[in-house]
Formats: C-alpha cells, structure tokens, sequence
C-alpha cells in the first residue's frame, strides 16, 4: 500500500498558499494519488466553528492558541490520521507552525508553552513515542510583509488577522523563519516574490528533489 504524505503550507496572509495548493492536489492526483485537501484552523464541523470563533472575536493569546490546538485535535484525529492510514496524500493549507508564527512570534505567546501543547496534541497512536505527528514536508511560501499586502489590498475582506500591522506580520514572517531553522530537513522555502508560474515551478522541483513527486 501506498504510505501516506503529509504536507502542510505556511506563510504570512497573502504570500499565496492557496494558489498552488490546488495546482499541488491535481499534479498528485494527475500521478494517480489520493489527495485530501484541508486546512486549519478547520477542516471538520467542530474545528470550523472554532475557526469561526478564533477568526473573529476578540481573545487573548493563551485562548487563542487552546482553540487552535482544540481544532487541531479534532482536525488530526477525524481527518488527517484516517487518510494517512488509508495512503492518502493530504494537503493542509496551515499547521502548527503557523500557531508559533502567529500566537508566539506574532503575538508574544510563551513558545514553551506552545511545545508542550504541540507534544500533547500531536500525540496519536500510529506515531511511535517519542515521536508525535508531523507533516514530511512543510512548503513555506516566504514573502515580505509589504508585498503581501500590496497582493491582498482590495482581494478580499480582511479577517482578524489580515487586518493586523505590517510589524506584527514582520514578527510572524521572523517566527516562520525561526521554525524552518530548527527543523531545516522538514521545510521546503519557496521565494513567493516571483511571478506565479515561477514560485509553481520552484514548488514542483522541491517535491521533486525530495522524491515526493514523480
Ligand atoms: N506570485 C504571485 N504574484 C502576484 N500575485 C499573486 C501571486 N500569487 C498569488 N497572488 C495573488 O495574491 C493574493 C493572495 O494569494 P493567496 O494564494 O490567496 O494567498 P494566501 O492563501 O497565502 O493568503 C491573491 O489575490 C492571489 O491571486
Ligand atoms: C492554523 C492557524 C491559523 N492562524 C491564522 C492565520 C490566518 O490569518 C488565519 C486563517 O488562515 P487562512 O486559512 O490562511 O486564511 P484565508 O482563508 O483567509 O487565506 O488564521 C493562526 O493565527 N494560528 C494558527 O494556528
């Protein structure tokens, strides 16, 4: 049987995730693999209506970050871990990292804490201890806050997040680079300042470097 594959897309809002994900999900089905696409906060009912909540009220950052890994949770256990037994490919548009990146780096949040709230959510039963679940391979889109800006100014309504400064986005952008440094094998960085077909063309030989795409 075909082992499962996990990738997860990271960067700031509008580095542009969301438009290769579709090109990724039908290059591996093109290849003849199942593919689940999701995303976080969400990708069940329980942890949409926490996404809900998370991206439009106001909170401080330790209930911001519980709700999170709470749809984590839920997210891991009904979706992501059924579909890596069965050896599907599964697309997460947003993961862990991206709590580091915007509660911790973002908004100050105790990273320690964050760890431990890591280990203890991403503790699942088909991933020997010590280990705890973790995407292959995470395809950070790296972007300067500015450009992104600039890409998502008039593209849509800004959620609670989108609307934040430029600095606190520098912070988040700085907290995705720290997290790609402590774990480099796991990353893939994609410079997003190019055009379009550019940062595709650099996604498609990252995998292919990695033996992840035929
Ligand atoms: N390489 C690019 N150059 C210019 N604009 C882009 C590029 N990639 C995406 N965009 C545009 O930027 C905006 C944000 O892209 P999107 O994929 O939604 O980002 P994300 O999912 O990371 O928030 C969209 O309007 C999209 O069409
Ligand atoms: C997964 C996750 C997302 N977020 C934020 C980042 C984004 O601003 C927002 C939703 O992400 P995203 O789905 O990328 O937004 P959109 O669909 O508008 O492109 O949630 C966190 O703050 N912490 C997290 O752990």
């Amino acid at each position: 049987m075909t082992r499962g594959l996990f990738i997860s897309f990271e960067g700031i809002d509008g580095a542009g995730k969301s438009t290769h994900i579709d090109a990724l999900a039908a290059a591996l089905r093109a290849r003849g693999r199942s593919v689940v696409l999701t995303r976080e906060p969400g990708g069940t009912p329980l942890a949409e209506k926490l996404r809900a909540l998370a991206l439009n009220d106001p909170m401080d950052p330790l209930t911001e970050a519980l709700l999170m890994f709470a749809a984590r949770r839920d997210h891991l256990l009904q979706v992501i871990e059924p579909a890596l037994a069965r050896g599907d490919a599964v697309l997460c548009d947003r993961f862990t990292d991206a709590t580091f990146a915007y509660q911790g780096a973002g908004r100050g949040f105790d990273l320690q804490v964050l760890a431990g709230l890591e280990r203890w959510v991403q503790t699942v039963p088909a991933v020997d201890a010590p280990g705890i679940r973790q995407p292959d391979l995470t395809v950070w889109f790296d972007l300067a806050p500015a450009v992104a800006a600039q890409r998502l100014a008039g593209a849509r309504v800004p959620d609670k997040f989108e609307s934040q400064p430029q600095a606190f986005f520098a912070r988040v952008a700085a907290g995705y680079g720290a997290r790609a440094a402590a774990d480099p094998g796991r990353f893939l960085r994609v410079d997003a300042d190019q055009p379009r077909e550019a940062v595709w063309r650099d996604v498609e030989a990252g995998l292919k470097q990695r033996g992840l795409l035929a």
